[in-house]
């Protein structure tokens, strides 16, 4: 009986506020002993902020990022069998499309990044790779015609869990899962739309690699040619725990309310520690070690519990800053469909079979013509490494095209074994055009975002090579 009632107060809507609400209860100072206790000025500001957005609107995401334009296809069914009516995606285009409409080079982004990658009229904020994009740059918009979406499952304007379902009601964790593929497959429903067969480059780093990989492996005949950058062919298990370990701490956030929390406070808590352990896996020790050392922020001061070490201010900073930017649901969906993905034949036609088998159990109404599986194969039960192997390079057995693999020693979530799994696949698979780039570069993951003059310049190379 009690334990009903919790779960019904669980689901009231205004539980997360009231939750919220304990943390500001005062907690007086302890008397009689002889020590003063210590401060907690970081509490005490996560505790203000608490309380202002108990008072203020929640922000709504895809305010964050403006000008973009949006594509709706009228029904998508994803991998896992999860449906999307008038499904969006935001997308933005820099440069012109040729009469052949064949230069056309789709940027896919990183876990968080939204179509923003780079400024324009519309929006003049420098987007994500501004140093990348634009005349006479890496990919250059004197020659190419650049598109980059919002991944469905994000928050920055493509249908995601903070979108309305066909109720009117925001869908939070009635959200179908999501594959990488199912991001990819939408992407191409907006090819489709803006008359592009053809792109003449896929292009991504990090979950964006997974995508240009997907995008060349299962939609090769559209794909001239691939760039992947720290990404993988299959996440192997350290990076999902690490992905895992941060889901753990945004979702033991009382007011993550199993993800129903749209009509109040939101989990900021939770995602800032889920931020600070990604800015962990971002970046690498040594680049830590230059930068900060073991400098401490205050030196003359005694040693504090709160950021104290000018590494512990930077994680601080960097995460409260993203936990008011990103949606908690997006961050779930977005970061499972990485953990899942998974390049190997075997597990491209499961997906492919669920997906059929719900598209056949559909109405008209939830059905996709243009969205016809391919012809169902066995599972081959895959176990030995000989087999996975085998299972990778089938997988990727129609990715003929041009490709550079791009990878950082100092990258610790998608190591640099990872980059040589990749091209090792291709090749064996028959590719006999890959060009394998490892970087010595000390920003680890997130050197793709950083490093424009070794980063762009193998971009460059790769997309304005005529072979
Ligand atoms: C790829 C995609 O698809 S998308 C998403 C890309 N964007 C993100 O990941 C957003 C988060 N941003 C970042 O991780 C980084 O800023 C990057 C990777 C974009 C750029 O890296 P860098 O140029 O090395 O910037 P850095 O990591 O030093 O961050 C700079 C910020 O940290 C602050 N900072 C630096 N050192 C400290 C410190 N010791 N204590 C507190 N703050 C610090 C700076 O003041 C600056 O703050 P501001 O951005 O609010 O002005
Ligand atoms: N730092 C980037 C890359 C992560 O994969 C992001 O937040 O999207």
């Amino acid at each position: 009986m009690l334990r009903t009632s919790l779960s019904l107060l669980r689901r009231h809507p205004a539980l997360p506020r009231v939750l919220s609400a304990r943390l500001h209860t005062h907690h007086p100072r302890l008397s009689g002993g002889s020590n003063p206790p210590m401060d907690f000025p970081c509490i005490d500001k996560l505790e203000t902020r608490q309380r202002d957005l108990l008072s203020g609107p929640e922000p709504t995401y895809d305010k964050i990022v403006t000008g973009y334009q949006t594509y709706t296809h009228p029904s998508f069914t994803c991998d896992h069998g999860g449906q999307l009516t008038k499904m969006r995606i935001a997308y933005e285009t820099w440069g012109q499309l040729n009469a052949q409409k064949s230069n056309g080079i789709l940027i896919h982004t990183g876990l968080s990044g939204s179509s923003h990658a780079r400024s324009h009229e519309l929006n003049k904020s420098p987007g994500w790779w501004e140093k990348f994009i634009g005349p006479g740059l890496a990919i250059d918009t004197n020659k190419f015609f650049v598109i980059c979406t919002n991944v469905i499952g994000g928050c920055y304007g493509s249908t995601g869990p903070s979108s309305l379902d066909e109720s009117g009601a925001r869908y939070a964790t009635t959200f179908p899962l999501l594959t990488v593929n199912d991001m990819v497959r939408a992407q191409f429903h907006l090819m489709d739309h803006l008359g592009i067969h053809k792109l003449h480059a896929s292009v991504g780093a990090s979950m964006g690699g997974m995508q240009s990989l997907c995008a060349a492996a299962l939609h090769s005949e559209r794909v001239g040619r691939l760039v992947s950058i720290s990404a993988c062919a299959r996440s192997h298990p350290y990076s999902i725990a690490l992905r895992f370990a941060q889901r753990q701490a945004l979702m033991a956030d009382p007011n993550f309310n199993r993800g129903h929390y749209y009509d109040g406070v939101q989990p900021h808590v939770g995602m800032k520690l889920a931020r600070s352990i990604a800015t962990v896996t971002y970046r690498s020790g040594p680049e830590w070690e230059l930068r900060f050392g073991r400098r401490r922020q205050k030196p003359d001061q005694p040693p504090a519990l709160c950021p104290d070490f000018l590494i512990e201010t930077y994680l601080d900073h960097q995460s409260e800053r993203f936990c008011l930017q990103y949606d908690a649901n997006s961050l779930l969906y977005v970061s499972k469909a990485m953990d899942m993905f998974d390049i190997s034949h075997s597990v491209t036609q499961r997906l492919e079979r669920q997906r059929a088998e719900k598209q056949r159990a559909c109405t008209s109404v939830c059905m996709d013509a243009s969205e016809q599986p391919a012809s169902e194969e066995g599972h081959s039960g895959v176990e030995t490494g000989d087999e996975i192997m085998a299972d990778l390079v089938r997988g990727v057995r129609n990715a003929m095209q041009p490709t550079l693999v791009l990878g950082v020693q100092s990258d610790i979530l998608f190591p640099v074994r990872q980059q040589k799994e990749i091209a090792d696949i291709l090749r064996r698979a028959g590719n006999t055009r890959v060009t394998y780039y490892e970087l010595d570069a000390m920003y680890g993951h997130d050197t793709f975002l950083i490093d424009v003059v070794n980063v762009g310049a193998a971009i460059k190379g790769h997309l304005e090579n005529s072979d």
